[in-house]
C-alpha cells in the first residue's frame, strides 16, 4: 500500500501530489492518564481500516476549530467532556482513500465514565502498544510519545 507519513519533515513513500488531493483536517485526542497510559480505540465497522487501533478523534467539520471538533468527537464517541486541550503536534498522512492532516491534542483531564458509543473496543496502552494493527498515520506520534517523559513505557 502506498502511504506517506510526514511529521517534522520526515517523508516516506509517495502517493499523489498535494495539488490533486484535498487534505482532510482531523482532530485527534491523546487521552493521557496519570500513570502515563494513553487510550486507543478500534475503528468501527463500515469505516476505512475498520478494526484498526487509533487514537480517538475525527474530522474537523466546517466552521469548527480543532478544539471544538475534538470536544464534539470525545462526547460523541466516548461520552466524556474533556478539559483543557493542548495541540501538541501536527502530522500529515496519505492513504489511498484520503489525505489527512492530523492535529494531535494532549488531554489529561475529562469528566464522565468512558463509554463505547460506536461499539469500539478501548484499551489503555503504553509504548510500544501491545494491540495491533494500529493505523499507519498514528505511528509517527507513537514514536514521539515513546520519547516523551510521563508516557508509560512497556518493559519486556
Ligand atoms: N481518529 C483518528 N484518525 C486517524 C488516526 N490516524 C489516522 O491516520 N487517522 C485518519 O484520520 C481520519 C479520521 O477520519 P474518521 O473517518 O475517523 O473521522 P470521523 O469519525 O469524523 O468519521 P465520519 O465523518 O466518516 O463519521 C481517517 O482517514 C483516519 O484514517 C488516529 O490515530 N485517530
Amino acid at each position: 500500500m502506498a502511504v506517506r507519513a510526514r511529521l517534522r519533515g520526515t517523508t516516506t513513500g509517495v502517493s499523489q501530489p498535494d495539488s490533486v488531493r484535498a487534505r482532510i483536517e482531523v482532530a485527534v485526542g491523546i487521552l493521557l492518564r496519570a500513570d502515563g497510559r494513553f487510550l486507543l480505540a478500534t475503528r468501527p465497522p463500515g469505516k476505512p481500516y475498520a478494526g484498526y487501533w487509533e487514537f480517538p478523534g475525527g474530522k474537523v467539520e466546517r466552521g469548527e476549530s480543532v478544539e471544538q471538533a475534538l470536544r464534539r468527537e470525545m462526547h460523541e464517541e466516548l461520552g466524556i467532556a474533556i478539559g483543557p486541550v493542548a495541540v501538541w503536534r501536527t502530522s500529515e498522512h496519505d492513504y489511498p482513500h484520503a489525505a489527512v492532516r492530523l492535529h494531535w491534542c494532549i488531554v489529561q483531564h475529562w469528566q464522565g465514565e468512558l463509554q463505547t458509543r460506536e461499539g469500539q473496543d478501548l484499551s489503555w496502552q503504553a509504548c510500544p502498544p501491545d494491540v495491533a494493527p494500529v493505523l499507519p498515520g498514528a505511528y509517527p506520534v507513537l514514536e514521539l510519545l515513546a520519547s516523551r517523559t510521563g508516557v508509560a513505557q512497556r518493559h519486556a
